[in-house]
């Protein structure tokens, strides 16, 4: 899929509207997954250039644009590890830098708001729409690669962002002098790294002592708060509207079930959340939203005030699935998954 970036791709992005004609799209409450597909790489380019990274860190403008269309073409066509889900993570980061703003409230440097951006547009590249488990048990190549290290989709992400970096008219970095450059590619490395579901676990704990009183001249506690973000980033989806949240719900165990089939045709029984004949997807919704999302932007509420209505918005989803439980336990035996895909559902909430 390496195939070279078109100069009229360039040119075509070069020439995208210059304004976000839709505007609430600095709003917490915008879905990037409103926007048509083939607009993605723009509204990416706008970001960049509105956060002036582009001035700041001496990006050339089709640099830029030829760097965005590669990373959109090293995303395959899974159900939810795609294009888009890197497009929705990084409108999320943009966000917080506006809406917390991070940058002037000196929360985080311009260099670590550039590690921020361009580590969400990266950090699936290339994704199978397995997990890393499923490497180790199917001995994949990049279970033989980073098996021994753990976190191998997200080594391979990472892997896959600096063969991007190092593609002829790619380098978004390149204007960066060598130490920021090396300080750089390190933030992209961890923050990558961070979203590894298991490393998140690990960190929260420290995340969370953060809060007692967050030292914003101290460089690892910026690195622990850019981590939550990227997590933040990450799940963002879960922070919109219900009918956002279930769609991406119903996305990401069409991923699941078929990694699901494959083990069992490979003679191994997966996970109860990745076996569609036992998995009950609204328990398994209010027990990861009440494990994982609602902690972490309630965490980020009590850094961030401002944020508050993102866990207003992920519990308001918590509720729709419970509202679903209640729908799906009486038409269980008849509906079955379909009726996650039934645009009725998003009525009943
Ligand atoms: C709506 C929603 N439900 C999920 C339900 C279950 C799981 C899961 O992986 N369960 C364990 C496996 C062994 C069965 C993930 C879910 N998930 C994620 C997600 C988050 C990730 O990691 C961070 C960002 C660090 C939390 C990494 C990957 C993914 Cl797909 N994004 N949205 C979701
Ligand atoms: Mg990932």
């Amino acid at each position: 899929y390496h195939m070279k970036v078109g100069d009229e791709d360039v040119e075509l992005l070069l020439a995208c509207p210059n304004s976000h004609n839709t505007s609430n799209f600095s709003n917490f409450t915008f879905s990037p997954r409103s926007l048509p597909w083939e607009e993605m790489a723009c509204y990416t380019f706008l970001m960049f250039t509105d956060l002036e990274l582009d001035v700041l860190f001496n990006i050339r403008r089709e640099t830029l644009a030829r760097f965005i269309l590669f990373v959109e073409k090293g995303y395959r066509d899974t159900p939810y590890h795609n294009w888009r889900h890197a497009f929705c993570t990084v409108h999320f980061a943009f966000l917080l830098i506006k809406n917390l703003d991070l940058i002037k409230q000196g929360f985080i440097t311009p260099l670590e708001s550039l590690a921020l951006m361009v580590s969400c547009v990266c950090h699936d590249l290339d994704h199978r729409g397995t997990t890393n488990s499923f490497q180790t048990q199917s001995g994949t190549v990049l279970a033989n690669l980073y098996s021994s290290e753990g976190s191998i989709m997200e080594r391979h992400h990472f892997a896959q962002a600096v063969c991007m970096l190092n593609t002829e008219g790619c380098n978004i970095l390149d204007g960066i002098p060598r130490e920021q450059y090396t300080k750089c590619l390190d933030l992209i490395r961890d923050l990558i790294l961070a979203t590894d579901l298991a490393s998140h676990f690990r960190v929260f704990e420290e995340q969370q002592k953060l809060l007692v009183e967050f030292q914003k001249h101290k460089e690892d506690q910026r690195r622990l708060l850019l981590c939550l973000f990227m997590t933040a980033c990450d799940l963002s989806d879960q922070t919109k509207h219900w009918s956002v949240a279930r769609q991406t719900a119903d996305l990401i165990y069409k991923e699941f079930f078929t990694q699901g089939d494959m083990e069992k045709t490979m003679g191994s029984s997966p996970v109860e959340s990745m076996d569609r004949d036992k998995a009950y997807i609204p328990s398994l919704q209010i027990q990861f939203l009440d494990n994982i999302v609602i902690p972490l932007y309630g965490l980020i509420s009590e850094l961030f005030p401002e944020a508050e209505c993102l866990v207003k918005a992920a519990k308001l989803n918590r509720e729709g699935w419970t509202t679903a439980d209640a729908l799906f336990s009486t038409q269980w035996d008849r509906g079955g998954h379909e009726l996650l895909s039934n645009p009725e559902l998003d009525e009943q909430v």
